[in-house]
């Protein structure tokens, strides 16, 4: 049999399926003070009836990818994430016995984890009422870095820390700011406040070996600092809250001249529940749509007073 270009073998669907990949939701809840948190990547795949949207492009049987992205952020409010498994029980469900043309759903999350950031008074004890409860770090942990520069005399030591993620749930506000023709951002007086901190902080010492700081403990020390000040600051930018990390580190430790911050602004957007009769109200605690780009980025030098700035304004590949 020869192959007639006009009437080609006939050419058959395969295994099919669809929906939206990747909806990062974070959900917080609030009991009094204490906040709790849940972080989720959630990928929907949907699979039935979809021989004719494939062949004719007839859209009859298909529920919209963005209907499956408004029904994740719906359902964290409305019946709260309990775990990925039951939360992902749920989903499948509903797509499953909500739409007859769909015969299968295949939800897969991934769920980020967070530890509460141990602020001054959570270990004392003395103070419960001043304890943060509203503070995380992601866990995973940072990657620790150095950078060692000898010329034969001097040496300069140059430690730091990338990747330590870390976020407030509330005492973050943001106002007050310019506005031109092109700003729409609108103000918030209790939003989230994320990062991923990227520090660098230099040493004073460069040359008495005996005087020569105990590297680990350092480090342990200027983390903790850092990561206090960034929970115990009642924050109005994120500029502030870096300034205030820098300004803590040099205070507290001695041997730390300088220190050089690069802050992404991971933003953390209130999902729009109205559409469904949802209230997603900040002061409840609330389902917020997780950005991860573009995002601010907050760079800035802390140093103390009459030392020359020596960290390299761009220290990506310190
Ligand atoms: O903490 C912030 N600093 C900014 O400079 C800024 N700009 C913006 O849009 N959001 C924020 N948040």
């Amino acid at each position: 049999m020869t192959v007639d270009s006009h009437h080609p073998r006939p050419v058959i669907l395969g295994q099919n399926q669809y929906g939206k990949a990747e909806n990062r939701v974070v959900r917080i809840t609030r009991d009094g003070d204490t906040h709790h948190i849940k972080d989720l990547n959630v990928s929907v795949a949907l699979s039935g009836d979809m021989d004719d949207v494939h062949y004719s492009g007839s859209n009859a049987n298909v529920l919209p990818t963005d209907t499956t992205k408004n029904t994740v952020y719906a359902f964290a409010k409305e019946h709260g994430i309990e775990s990925a498994e039951q939360f992902g029980i749920h989903l499948a469900r509903h797509f499953v016995t909500g739409q007859e043309p769909i015969h299968q759903a295949r939800i897969r999350i991934e769920e980020y984890a967070w530890e509460r950031i141990e602020t001054s008074d959570s270990n004392s004890g003395l103070n419960g009422a001043d304890e943060v409860k509203h503070s995380f770090v992601r866990r995973g942990q940072e990657t620790r870095v150095a950078q060692i520069t000898f010329d034969g005399e001097k040496w300069q030591v140059i430690s730091g820390l990338k990747d330590l993620t870390v976020m407030n749930s509330t005492n973050s506000e943001f106002w007050g700011y310019v506005k031109d023709k092109y700003t729409t951002l609108p103000e918030s007086y209790d939003r989230i406040l994320a990062t991923e901190v990227s520090a660098k902080w230099r040493y004073s010492w460069s040359s008495d070996e005996e005087r020569m700081p105990n590297w680990d403990t350092s480090y342990a020390q200027a983390k903790k600092h850092m990561l206090q000040a960034f929970a115990e600051t009642y924050s109005l930018s994120l500029q502030q809250s870096l300034y205030q990390m820098g300004s803590r580190i040099i205070n507290s430790l001695g041997e730390i001249d300088e220190i050089r911050f690069s802050l992404p602004n991971k933003h953390h957007f209130l999902v729009d529940l109205e559409p469904f009769g949802l209230k997603n109200d900040t002061a409840e605690g609330a389902v917020y749509f997780a950005a991860d780009r573009p995002y601010g980025l907050i760079e800035a030098t802390v140093l103390r007073d009459g030392v020359e700035p020596q960290i390299p304004v761009d220290t990506t590949n310190l």
